[in-house]
């Protein structure tokens, strides 16, 4: 098994490898009562951790909710909430998020406003939910406005990221994961670009390479939990794919988004004079070598009003995440308007 640690107020683990699921009950010894917060598709692997959880003698129940991006409402949320009434949660019970990174996200964000705070554990069943959603403590509901804009920092206990579960995961979900992963590697491990650029697929090294990523992630939050510094880096790549997503109505995988917005950060950052003309290539050819999207055609007004209600503008500056050379993040605060209609003719043409 694979152990990174994420260093805070309350340190935690992050298990990686096959068969991890099974430290779940060691993870909750002693708590009373879980809710096991899941969707339809898990239903199985959900029914499974309740299992186990009441054989070491805690009273858990599944708390369903709908699946992917229909999770993250305030409605949903709400139900919940009487659900765990109902439940009779205390601060001293648990709740258990259990499948991809939208149902962990809701999940991490019931356990932070239920009685304000009771422990959460992710067990990630999608590749970007191993890598980086469970990971980290942002948690949160989209609104009208946009992606993730209510929400809470709340670490989980655990992260038992069971490798095994991936066998069922679809390949353009699992092809989504790795966009987070290619993430990683542009702005903080090389070697992940490597491993990439010899299987673009991800399949041969997929351990090592949620590991990678799951270090990378927990340096930044180790040293920032609450993104006011470099834990802004992560978000390489983010701000122009909430905007799509939030254009698209969530109807678009985020990792795909993500895509092309490091295609288009780095575009941006070609212009800025920070990358050389091969740097942003090799961003665009990584990326459509790994079979995810490069282009995107959309209103680009309406993106770039959609930027500005991003987390990371501040007032009336638009700010981007860009690279000052290969793992080399910084910020660029309100780039000259030029460089950013360059940048999104580069990622718009044919598309
Ligand atoms: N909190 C964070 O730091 C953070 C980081 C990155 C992304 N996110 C959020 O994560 C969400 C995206 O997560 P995602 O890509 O996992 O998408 P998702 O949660 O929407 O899951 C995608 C689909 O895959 C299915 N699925 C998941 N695991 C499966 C498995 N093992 N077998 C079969 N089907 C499976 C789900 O049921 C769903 O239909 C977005 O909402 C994004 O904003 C959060
Ligand atoms: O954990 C972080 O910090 C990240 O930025 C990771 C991102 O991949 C993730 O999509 C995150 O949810 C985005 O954060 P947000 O604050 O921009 O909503
Ligand atoms: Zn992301």
């Amino acid at each position: 098994m694979r152990r990174v640690t994420v260093a805070g107020h309350r340190p935690y683990e992050v298990v990686i490898g096959a068969g991890a699921h099974a430290e779940l009950a060691l993870v909750l010894a002693g708590t009373a009562r879980a809710a096991v917060v899941h969707a339809r598709p898990l239903a199985a692997l959900a029914g499974a951790a309740v299992e186990t959880l009441q054989t070491a003698g805690v009273a858990a129940e599944a708390v369903v909710v709908p699946d992917g991006e229909a999770a993250k409402t305030a409605e949903v949320a709400a139900g919940a909430w009487e659900e765990f009434g109902r439940l009779g949660l205390t601060r001293s019970d648990a709740v258990v998020g259990v499948g991809g990174g939208a149902v962990t996200d809701l999940a991490g964000f019931l356990a932070a406003t239920w009685v304000r705070g009771v422990p959460v554990v992710h067990l990630p069943t999608s590749l970007l939910g191993m890598v980086d959603a469970a990971v980290g403590g942002k948690t949160g509901i989209n609104t009208g406005a946009g992606k993730n804009l209510v929400g809470a920092f709340h670490p989980p206990a655990a992260v038992l990221a069971d490798t095994d579960v991936l066998a069922g995961l679809p390949d353009d979900e699992f092809r989504s994961g790795l966009a987070e992963v290619v993430k990683c590697g542009f702005i903080a491990d090389g070697e992940i670009l490597d491993l990439l650029a010899a299987d673009p697929t991800g399949r041969r090294d997929t351990a090592e390479l949620i590991e990678r990523s799951v270090q990378v992630k927990a340096e930044a939050v180790g040293a920032d939990l609450h993104d006011t510094g470099v834990r802004e880096f992560l978000n390489y790549g983010h701000t122009l794919a909430h905007a799509i997503e939030r254009v698209e109505d969530f109807g678009w995988r985020h990792g795909e988004a993500v895509a092309v917005g490091l295609v288009f950060a780095a575009e941006l950052a070609g212009q800025a004079g920070l990358l050389t003309r091969a740097e942003v290539d090799r961003h665009r050819d990584l990326v459509a070598a790994m079979g995810l999207p490069t282009r995107y055609a959309g209103d680009w007004e309406r993106l770039q009003g959609v930027m500005r209600v991003d987390k990371k503008a501040r007032g009336a500056s638009l700010r981007f995440v860009v690279l000052d050379g290969l793992g080399n993040p910084t910020i660029l605060t309100d780039p000259e308007q030029a460089w950013l209609d360059a940048a999104w003719a580069a990622v718009s043409e044919a598309a």
